[in-house]
């Protein structure tokens, strides 16, 4: 009787020892559960992120939060800067991402990449001298840090670097699995969205220069003008035109022309302010948006154009030395009637600086005359 009653209560504290492994179980199933369901947000938010800027940033705002990490900082293989120039072209802040980093090579990365070795996620502990490339600014008390790398086609495009005040969360034992999920999900999302800002930039530029083409101009005009009118800025616009261009094919080659339209582009921009735009409006011809600029101010940038084409000769293909001018015609918006059609006001302002610049060209070449 007495052992009966003794092995009851053990099959009852057996019983309940069971329940309250269950209920842990369920508890940290339902946990899983919430953290699966919140990664799975976070890959369709990045999926349909559209631009560069709107995935980076989806990045940067949501994996902190979904993941519970105290750091988060993505490096991109940019060689020869292309994804950063094109990047800040199309309007990237990058101010807004310190946590953006960009090497001009893999080896800045930090992985093993010896002999065709595909690299692999390295979970461990944090040191602030050797992982400086990965967190150049960590926050106090980071404890251990995840290097995943991005790969697209066993290319190496970059690394998403995550960082955690608990020394326990990345360590060598764990699995890879979770963090290389994420990664290729990223990779794929950053070489989409990168590709996609890449052919919107080569449809907004002239192959030729690298400066906008007219297509562009046309819209950034449009723009300009209704910002110009809310914030109440002067903006001015200047039509640029190659001196006797043709004579420079006849005589050095269309190829040796190529040049010297480059050339021209290059010097124009060497004179122009971050925040203006320079584009090509076909043949010779060139345009300039001056962003808060008066007729005054945008007749003396015109001029120093002017001067920095003339007095400096062109060096040709084999060794010539050419003189090249500009004819510069400019002018001004003084249309702040808001019941103006934008587009009408666009045409009319570049209109004013086309006929200054003929002005400019029957005036005798090679210099600036400002629309009144
Ligand atoms: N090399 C080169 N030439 C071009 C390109 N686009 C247009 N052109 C040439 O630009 C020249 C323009 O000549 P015109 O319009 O007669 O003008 P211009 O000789 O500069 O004379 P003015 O403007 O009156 O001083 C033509 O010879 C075109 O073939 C180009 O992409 N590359």
């Amino acid at each position: 009787m007495h052992e009966r009653g003794a092995s009851v209560r053990e099959l009852i504290a057996e019983n309940e020892a069971l329940r309250r492994q269950l209920a842990s179980l369920m508890d940290q199933a339902e946990g899983n559960h919430a953290i699966m369901m919140r990664h799975q947000a976070f890959d369709l938010e990045i999926v349909g992120a559209g631009t560069f800027q709107e995935l980076v940033g989806t990045i940067f705002r949501l994996l902190p939060v979904v993941s519970d990490l105290d750091a988060v900082t993505l490096s991109l293989v940019d060689t020869d800067a292309d994804i950063y120039t094109v990047m800040h072209k199309l309007g990237v802040d990058f101010e807004a991402f310190p946590n953006l980093l960009f090497h001009d090579n893999v080896d800045g990365l930090g992985y093993d990449l010896t002999a065709g070795r595909t690299p692999k996620p390295r979970l461990i502990p944090f040191d602030a001298a050797t992982q400086r490339h990965a967190f150049p600014h960590p926050p106090a008390g980071l404890a251990s840090v995840a290097m995943v790398p991005l790969l697209r086609n066993k290319r190496l495009i970059g690394s998403l670097n995550l960082g955690s005040r608990d020394p326990g969360r990345f360590t060598p034992l764990l699995g890879t699995d979770f963090v290389e999920h994420m990664g290729s999900i990223i990779a794929i999302c950053l070489e989409n969205v990168i590709s996609n800002e890449m052919l919107k930039y080569i449809g907004l530029t002239d192959a030729l220069t690298g400066v906008y083409n007219r297509r562009y101009m046309d819209r950034r005009l449009v723009e300009e003008i209704s910002r110009a009118r809310r914030q109440a800025y002067r903006l001015s616009c200047m039509y640029i035109d190659i001196d006797y261009f043709k004579q420079v094919n006849d005589t050095y080659g269309h190829l040796a022309g190529d040049d010297v339209l480059r050339e021209v582009a290059a010097r124009i921009k060497a004179e122009l302010r971050m925040t203006d735009a320079l584009g090509r409006f076909g043949g010779e011809e060139f345009v300039v948006l001056l962003i808060d600029a008066d007729l005054g101010s945008a007749s003396m940038v015109a001029q120093r154009i002017r001067a920095s084409v003339a007095e400096k000769p062109f060096v040709m293909p084999e060794g010539q030395m050419l003189d090249v001018s500009v004819s510069i015609g400019v002018a001004t918006l003084d249309d702040f009637e808001r019941d103006h059609a934008i587009e009408g006001v666009a045409q009319q302002l570049v209109a004013q600086a086309d006929q200054a610049l003929y002005q400019a060209k029957e005036g005798g070449r090679n210099r600036v005359v400002a629309s009144t």
